[in-house]
């Protein structure tokens, strides 16, 4: 492990939890009593022999944003990607448990995989517009589906662009490389691209991280104003970020669930001394 580790007051539960004791998280009620859109079930992973997730039993509630926080390492990103079943590109990945998408099971080898992932938008840490114009990178999802009336096109382009709050800086430079955009600019253009297929549930992973303040706050605002069309699970390492933009907050640690509530009960009067610990950066 290469994270530090909090002070002895604290350490109990996340000694129990490295030296592989099963451990019962906390859930907060109100977690149960939001509507969900998905549902993590009993969910264990392995990368070959090494086990990454441990038994994660998560709802996560519809029209909200949940942040998936803990120390480097602890299958944050892991878990993300397997919402949208993009462990599936790992040979040595093997699951047990489940994940449902509104009562669906999304595991089952019956899946369609590539519907899914309309289903489920997804950005990545670092930007990464595709090398064609501006227009063509939020319409992509459109043109593999065969789409090709210009209006239909042209209606898809605007409305995700402002909806990704990024219409009114490109608007006159459609035409132009998405890689001639600022970093913020691109990964906005990914947002709107993410959303183009009108997905359920968007899945951003470190969205902000290689985005300078200014980019990131603008991000930010975006995914406050996502925030109801879009069910939205995101992973940061920012805690500041988490409790900004978050309306539930998920700390793991090596692997599992530590404790999962409302953020604002999170970051001001979580359950565990641990979870305490871990969102003041006293570990980590
Ligand atoms: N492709 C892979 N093959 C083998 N092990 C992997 C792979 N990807 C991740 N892991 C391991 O799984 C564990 C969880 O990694 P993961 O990237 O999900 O954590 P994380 O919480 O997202 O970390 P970070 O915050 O540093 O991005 C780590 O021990 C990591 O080394």
């Amino acid at each position: 492990m290469s994270q530090s580790h909090p002070g002895s007051s604290e350490v109990s539960r996340l000694e129990l939890i490295a030296q592989g004791q099963d451990f019962a998280p906390v859930v907060h009620d109100s977690v149960y009593q939001e509507e969900k859109v998905l549902e993590i079930k009993n969910f264990n992973l392995w990368y070959g022999d090494k086990q990454a997730l441990f038994n994660i039993n998560m709802p996560i509630p519809r029209g909200q944003v949940t942040a998936l926080v803990g120390p480097s390492g602890c299958g944050k990103s892991t878990l993300l990607r397997c919402v949208n079943r993009m462990n599936d590109l790992i040979d040595t990945v093997r699951i047990h448990g489940d994940i449902y998408l509104n009562d669906q099971s999304i595991c089952d080898p019956g899946v369609d995989v590539i519907e899914l992932r309309k289903r489920m938008g997804m950005v990545f840490q670092k930007p990464n517009p595709f090398p064609m114009s501006i227009f063509e990178n939020v319409v992509y999802p459109l043109r593999i589906d065969g789409e090709r009336s210009r209006s239909v096109l042209e209606g898809v382009c605007e409305h995700s662009l402002k909806g990704a709050a990024i219409w009114s800086e490109v608007k006159d430079r459609l035409h132009e490389s998405g890689l001639s955009l600022s970093g913020g600019q691109q990964q906005r253009l990914c947002i709107a691209r993410a959303i183009a297929s009108e997905p359920e549930v968007l899945l951003l992973d470190e969205p902000c991280s290689a985005l300078d303040p200014i980019a990131t706050g603008k991000i930010e605002d975006l995914i406050r104003e996502l925030r109801g069309e879009y069910s939205i699970l995101i992973v940061t390492h920012n805690m500041q970020q988490a409790s900004r933009i978050s309306d539930y907050t998920a700390f793991m640690y090596l692997g599992r669930l530590v404790e999962y509530g409302p953020t604002v009960d999170m970051f001001t009067k979580p359950k565990l001394s641990e979870t305490n610990a871990y969102v003041t950066g006293r570990f980590g």
